[in-house]
């Protein structure tokens, strides 16, 4: 009965197939939801796509204006995401700020910002160089092997989140078995059919999230993570501890609250946020970093120009400083390219708030209709991006960024409910780039699959079956 929704209201739509809607292959684990957006964007010329998931109408939105107005002009009409929120199923999920919604969101995400700030990433650094150490002490021990590379980020990503919100040595890259890397890799993990289902519902179905009681994010890993946070907060309140990590803002804030205080922070509110950035941060940092090796061993002469630009700034500090990897102008480029390419996230999710009237059309769209920005379309679109599937890091120099039109270009997503971590995501890639990078050339090997294949039930950009490159030490 819905499916007539968009036709009756005059907007551009793809067909849909009966009960499923325009997911079909997704649903049926035939092709990553990176691709579909890339299909639905390229089908139509037009500033906006109807599209259904199940029975639920979607609008796509291609314009870059448009992209703007809902970001970032009209934000307030377009707070929240469109995920499901069912706090007796699973407080975790709905208490992390990538749920939460409206005036609970606002409060939320100004107490977690400050955890964020260019000062607390200089503070963190220290802490950020001993995971870069680690790294090629890592790879020291396989020096001329074919090295799963996704493990190998996953396990630094691990350890520089753990070491760097929580205080905790997590030791993914020192250890061959890590109790905290098994728990973190199944969080998110989507081999089982029921965990797929699970996070897709939550975006795309939130009705079978009611029926079946599911969780977003593995409940025995989530209990797992919890615990050892409130160990570590009794720990720390036990011993006076002093970290200035996510842990100690949290605690410092919950201590700081006075009866008036909008938004209290409870011991499930706290584990929320820790939980959240592991399954936020990791996969994310992780993909991008390996990504980033990946096209570097299918473009030696890239590889061989960043390498310069590390040796050359680390000899003029005589060490990897905060500043140092702030000055590796290239590096920034290169992963600016890698991140057009492999946008992590293929779309962003708003919804409605009220009823919504586009100016340039006359449409109006009606309250809590899901919003979805195809990131992955306008990534590989050749009038923002000229020869889209060209790895090209020159598109991010000085000369050409300004080209770049705005809005085009949204790895992080953008305006208030950006990615909150950009910053940590951005230094901690760079720090395992640089380290790596200067005293190994990672080259394609027999077993490296050109061109990479996605697993079509992951939710972020991720290629199957691990990623091998042959690592040698210079
Ligand atoms: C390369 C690494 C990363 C990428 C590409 C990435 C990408 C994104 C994107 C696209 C969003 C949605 C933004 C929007 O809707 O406008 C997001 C949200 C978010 N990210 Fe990241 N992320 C990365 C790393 C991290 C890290 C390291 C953390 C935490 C330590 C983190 C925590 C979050 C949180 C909490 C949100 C929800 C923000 C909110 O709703 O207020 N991310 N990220």
């Amino acid at each position: 009965k819905n499916h007539n929704y968009w036709e009756s209201r005059g907007v551009p739509f793809e067909k849909p197939v009966f009960f499923v809607g325009n997911f079909y292959k997704i649903l049926a684990g035939k092709q990553h939801i990176s691709y579909r957006m890339r299909e639905i964007y390229n089908s139509f010329n037009t500033p906006y796509i109807g599209i259904y998931i199940f029975h639920q109408p979607n609008l796509v939105i291609k314009s870059p204006d448009l992209v703007k107005k809902i970001l970032v002009k009209d934000f307030d009409k377009f707070i929240n995401r469109r995920v499901a929120t069912n706090e007796a199923v699973d407080p975790i999920a709905t208490h992390t700020l990538f749920s939460a919604q409206d005036q609970v969101w606002k409060n939320l995400r100004a107490k977690i910002s400050p955890v964020f700030t260019s000062g607390k990433m200089k503070l963190m650094f220290p802490l950020m160089k001993e995971c870069g150490s680690d790294l090629v002490e890592y790879l020291d021990k396989r020096n001329g092997e074919v090295v799963e590379v996704r493990n190998m980020t996953k396990k630094f990503a691990v350890d520089i989140i753990s070491s760097c919100a929580f205080g905790i040595n997590a030791y993914c890259l020192k250890e061959e078995s890590s109790e905290i890397m098994k728990v973190t890799t199944k969080l998110m993990d989507l081999k089982s059919f029921v965990r797929t289902f699970s996070i897709f519902s939550y975006f795309f179905a939130p009705m079978f999230v009611d029926i079946f009681r599911l969780t977003f994010v593995d409940k025995t890993s989530s209990n797992y993570l919890v615990k050892i946070f409130n160990t570590t907060i009794k720990e720390r309140q036990k011993q006076n501890i002093v970290r200035h990590d996510l842990i100690d803002l949290l605690n410092n804030l919950k201590q700081k609250e006075t009866f008036n205080d909008s938004y209290k922070f409870d011991d499930i509110k706290m584990a929320a946020q820790a939980v959240a950035f592991f399954s936020a941060g990791n996969d994310t940092t992780s993909l991008a970093i390996s990504f980033v090796l990946y096209e570097l061993a299918l473009h030696p002469e890239i590889q061989t120009r960043l390498r310069k630009e590390i040796t050359d700034i680390f000899q003029k500090y005589g060490d990897f400083t905060y500043e140092a990897i702030n000055e590796m102008k290239y590096l920034d480029m290169v992963l600016n390219e890698t991140l057009r390419m492999y946008p992590l996230t293929s779309f962003l999710n708003r919804k409605s708030a009220t009823k919504y009237t586009f100016e340039e059309t006359g449409f109006t769209l009606d309250e809590d209709v899901s919003i979805i920005v195809p990131v992955a379309g306008l990534h590989f679109d050749p009038e923002y991006f000229p020869d889209p599937e060209k790895f090209d890091p020159e598109r991010f120099s000085d000369a050409n960024k300004h080209k770049i039109v705005p809005y085009t270009y949204l790895p992080f997503g953008d305006g208030p409910r950006n990615c909150i971590g950009q910053r940590f995501g951005i230094l901690a890639s760079k720090v395992a780039l640089a380290f790596s990078l200067k005293d190994f050339v990672f080259e394609k090997a027999a077993v490296t699959s050109v061109p990479l294949q996605f697993e079509a039930r992951s939710l972020f950009m991720t290629n199957k079956s691990g990623l091998q490159l042959k690592a040698v030490r210079i």
